[in-house]
């Protein structure tokens, strides 16, 4: 079998599919982007198509290797997206072949269902109480909301309590029948995340994700010292060379690689065996579309240290497209209560329907995050 061409379509709400076609007429399908800079993914991925055309498909860890390896420049999340969305189009290549599930060449399931989270609140959490109220209605016990607003770089005792309250509030509503990660989302720095978490210690919960910026990575074992609360992060680092430096140095209970991002099935695979050797559990980062998650649930059910899967169903985010907008059989993800259950069907398990795909790419939105300014002007994190 040979890869004859390779096909983008960057397409709403922020996303970019991939389809690789053989001469055998089996096609793979994949999600190579990072929100915001889907052009710029598009582009290395039309680069990288010149190690492609012509190479056997079932070679995957040559040609990941030889993407990875073969440019003198490497890593980070533009390179990192094209490499993995082409890495999960060319298992789902070699499953279609094989008649098989991808979570198969991976040595089978190592469990039955995945505990599924919700996203609740938007980019300011606000109404998160209305919103996990409803989701717990369709059988959603876990949750994420963004644990602040802007941060300041040193902020107010007023701004830490109006942050403290939302989660009150939750526990308040809710006691301990529900659970919610905290995504501080990078937008709080060092000194002020030490003192955010300690004010969020008596509310428990789940996790508290990007308590910093990936690049203060340093950080995060001085603020596991201080908390009991489990600290989780991952999404803004792209490959095992990354992942080992934070497993080293310890502080993370939680990682969390973008199965778009960090070098597709084949390096988050190896990411999640990495994270087990030091007792670190599993949540791939997924608030993109349906070829993602996918991706996701087979290194889940593979992964014996995974523990609850991100999906972008209703995410603030998913303005004009949502989940399964763009799957022919929404039952490829079948759910058990907020449990994803294994995919069946042979490679990734989806079915695109492409030609939706090609019509909603002509008109595709080039999504960007907003730029957060302080009072003062300066740039905030968003
Ligand atoms: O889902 C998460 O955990 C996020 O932090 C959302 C963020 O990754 C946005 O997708 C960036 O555009
Ligand atoms: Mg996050």
């Amino acid at each position: 079998m040979k890869i004859t061409k390779l096909t983008t379509y960057r397409l709403a709400p922020r996303w970019m599919f991939l389809k690789v076609d053989t001469d055998e007429g089996i096609s793979g399908w994949g999600e190579p982007v990072i929100e915001g800079r889907a052009r710029s993914v598009e582009a290395a991925v039309h680069e990288l198509s010149e190690y492609l055309i012509g190479q056997d498909p079932a070679r995957i860890n040559d040609i990941w290797q030889t993407l990875y390896r073969g440019g003198f420049y490497r890593g980070g999340p533009i390179l990192m997206s094209a490499i993995s969305g082409i890495d999960q189009a060319l298992w789902d290549i070699k499953g279609k072949a094989l008649g098989v599930p991808v979570y198969q060449l991976l040595g089978g399931l190592v469990r039955d269902k995945i505990k599924a989270y919700s996203w609740v609140g938007g980019d300011r959490p606000a109404e998160v109480i209305e919103g996990i109220r409803k989701l717990q209605g369709i059988g959603f016990d876990t949750f994420k909301l963004n644990g602040c607003e802007e941060m300041g770089l040193i902020d107010s005792s007023r701004k830490i309590d109006a942050t403290v309250a939302v989660v009150a509030q939750i526990r308040e509503a809710f006691g301990n029948s529900i659970e919610f990660g905290l995504d501080f989302h990078g937008r709080v720095n060092a000194p002020m995340a030490k003192v955010l978490i300690k004010e969020l210690e008596p509310y428990r919960p789940l996790f508290i994700e990007e308590p910093v910026l990936a690049e203060q990575a340093e950080y995060y074992p001085r603020l596991a010292a201080q908390t009991h609360i489990p600290i989780a992060a991952g999404e803004r680092m792209y490959s095992r060379f990354e992942f080992k430096r934070v497993l080293e140095q310890g502080g993370l209970a939680i990682l969390q690689p973008d199965l778009s991002h960090a070098g597709g099935i084949t390096e988050c695979y190896k990411i999640a065996a990495m994270a087990e050797a030091y007792d670190v559990t599993l949540a791939p980062h997924c608030p993109l579309g349906p070829i993602a998650l996918a991706a996701c649930l087979h290194v889940d059910f593979v992964s014996r240290n995974a523990v609850f899967q991100e999906q972008s169903m209703g995410i603030h985010y998913n303005q004009g497209a949502e989940l399964l907008d763009y799957v022919v059989n929404k039952e490829d993800f079948s759910m058990e209560g907020a449990f994803f259950l294994p995919p069946s069907k042979p490679g990734l398990g989806v079915v695109i329907n492409e030609e939706l795909v090609i019509e909603r790419s002509k008109q595709a939105p080039d999504w960007r995050n907003p730029v957060w300014r302080y009072e003062d002007g300066s740039v905030a994190e968003w």
